[in-house]
């Protein structure tokens, strides 16, 4: 059995100004400082215009805190107004990025097609792509969710070489989850995690399956953070709205010590 460190993530989508989240990362710093956090990975996905001072913070304190963006643009460089690309990213010693979150597809209108090229473009500028796959409320209502997710799996995934699948993180989220308060049931959120550990192992080996996080987010909080990291097949949580308050995110962290 494969041990997957699990990567506790804070997205915190458009908030916290660049002053803001100097202040943030130094509570979750000094929250964090006094245990001995290896067995979890923390990271925080932030605004573009956050980045640096996060990564002074981070390289000059020396913190366990990885960080990353929220979005790439599938272009290297060029006349792309108001992208940011795999190069800048890099550049700035970002870990992580999340790649085709569920308002990016809603308001940015981003299909499977252009989230492939993005985790693409990820890879290739050495950043790790959070793949965030999930279903709208109808598709649930209608019984149609795992196979809706899978397909945007196999989607992002297209032609990608195990060598850099098995190094991605798969973010599931129901969208009627997300900001709503609504939690998936951690056993909803079970089945279809198993379903993409299944479809992982359909499309490359069990081993790599095996190997590869998949973190659940929509409305995880303190409170119910335990119970969703108990099921086997849940690796973490991507965090939105929870992980603006320190404290809160401290406790998500800390899942371990309720
Ligand atoms: O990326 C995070 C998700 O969209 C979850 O957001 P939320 O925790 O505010 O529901």
């Amino acid at each position: 059995m494969t041990t997957r460190t699990p990567l506790m993530a804070g997205n915190w989508k458009m908030n916290l100004n660049h002053l803001e989240a100097i202040a943030h990362v130094q509570k979750l710093a000094f929250a964090l400082a006094d245990k001995d956090y290896d067995a979890v990975e923390v990271a925080v996905l932030a605004p573009f215009t956050d980045l640096r001072s996060v990564q002074t913070l981070v390289d000059g304190d020396k913190l366990k805190i990885k960080y990353g963006a929220q979005d790439i643009s599938a272009h290297d460089g060029g006349a792309y107004t108001g992208e940011i690309s795999g190069p800048m990213l890099a550049k700035l010693k970002c870990t992580y990025v999340a790649v085709g979150h569920s308002e990016r597809r809603q308001y940015h209108a981003e299909t499977d097609e252009i989230v492939n090229a993005k985790v693409k473009a990820a890879y290739k500028h050495g950043l790790t792509p959070i793949l965030c796959v999930g279903e709208e409320l109808d598709v649930r209502e209608a019984g149609n969710h795992v196979e809706h997710t899978l397909a945007q799996v196999e989607g992002g995934l297209k032609d990608l070489a195990a060598e850099q699948a098995e190094s991605v993180v798969i973010a599931y989220e129901p969208v009627w989850a997300i900001g709503t308060g609504k939690v998936c049931g951690a056993d909803d959120a079970q089945e279809v995690c198993a379903a993409i550990r299944g479809k992982l192992a359909e499309l490359y080996s069990q081993e790599l399956a095996d190997k590869v996080r998949i973190q659940y987010g929509g409305s995880v909080k303190s409170g119910n953070v335990a119970e969703i990291m108990a099921k086997p097949d849940i690796d973490g949580a991507l965090v939105g709205g929870a992980s603006l308050d320190s404290d809160e995110f401290v406790k998500i962290v800390r899942f371990r010590d309720q």
